[in-house]
């Protein structure tokens, strides 16, 4: 895979994408100079602007970054990404890429796969726990994940759903058993500019999880997608709903 070349148009999307992620990173401090980050890489869309993004701002001299992107693969689930694309891509980008291998989800999480939700979870936590470890092993600080603003909504309302609480996903949360911050850039970019952006660039073949579409993140997904259509402001709405509670109504 070539040098990958930004179409002028993209160019000003991602000037915009970037200064949202620079806005958020200014109150939020999730990214300091000189911060040894590892980016989680599943291939996608997210996980590739997020590279781009971090590399773009640790080529500034006045933010130097240690950056490595890990790519965590799982024989299990049958997602399947081009290595050697992927780590030409990083490559092109100044950015070293490693794979790490997941632990294998357990016999009975495989067998409550149709639940849709255990095995998932399951899945996940292997991911993250590998992530985690090679990071602390090798004194990196964060783990850089690409949620966008969607995302967030997506996991606000699914724990509202299936698990009766208000909960999402934090720009940055520490882990007290491994002393490492998970960071996401993203998290105040919303899907669309992402979509727009990767529109026209050339992302590493990737087959993606069988069991994504039918676990419960995938049914919520569908739904906010048909929501959209009609009424696009759904998603800030939703985003912001926690910072805004009446208590006087609950
Ligand atoms: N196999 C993996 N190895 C390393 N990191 C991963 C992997 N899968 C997911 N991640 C990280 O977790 C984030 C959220 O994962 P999720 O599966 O929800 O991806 P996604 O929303 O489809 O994003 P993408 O477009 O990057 O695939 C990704 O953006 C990436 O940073």
């Amino acid at each position: 895979m070539s040098t990958i070349k930004i179409p002028v148009g993209e160019k000003k999307l991602f000037k915009k994408i970037y200064a949202k992620f620079w806005k958020m990173n200014e109150r939020e401090k999730i990214v300091a100079p000189h911060d040894r980050i590892i980016i989680g890489f599943s291939g996608g869309k997210d996980s590739f602007l997020l590279v781009h993004i971090l590399s773009v701002l640790g080529k500034t001299s006045h933010f130097p970054l240690d950056i490595l992107v890990v790519h965590v693969t799982n024989k299990q689930v049958g997602y399947q990404l081009n290595i050697e694309d992927s780590k030409a891509l990083c490559e092109s980008m100044g950015i070293p890429f490693i794979t790490l291998e997941s632990e294998p989800v357990s016999k009975i999480d495989i067998e409550d796969a149709d639940k849709n939700t255990t095995f998932c979870l399951n899945c996940g936590k292997n991911r993250r726990r590998a992530l985690l470890e090679y990071a602390k092993e090798h004194g990196y600080t964060s783990i850089a994940l690409g949620h966008h603003m969607d995302d967030v909504a997506e996991t606000l309302l699914m724990n509202q759903m299936f698990c009766g609480c208000i909960a999402s996903i934090p720009a940055q949360f520490t882990t007290e058993k491994y002393g490492v911050k998970f960071i996401r850039p993203l998290i105040e970019v919303p899907v669309v500019f992402i979509q727009e952006w990767t529109k026209y660039i050339k992302l590493p073949r990737l087959v993606r999880c069988k069991y994504e579409k039918d676990s419960m993140r995938g049914e919520v997904r569908e739904m906010l997608e048909q929501f959209k259509k009609k009424h696009p402001f759904i998603i800030h709405s939703i985003v912001q709903s926690p910072y805004n509670v009446k208590y006087e109504y609950l």
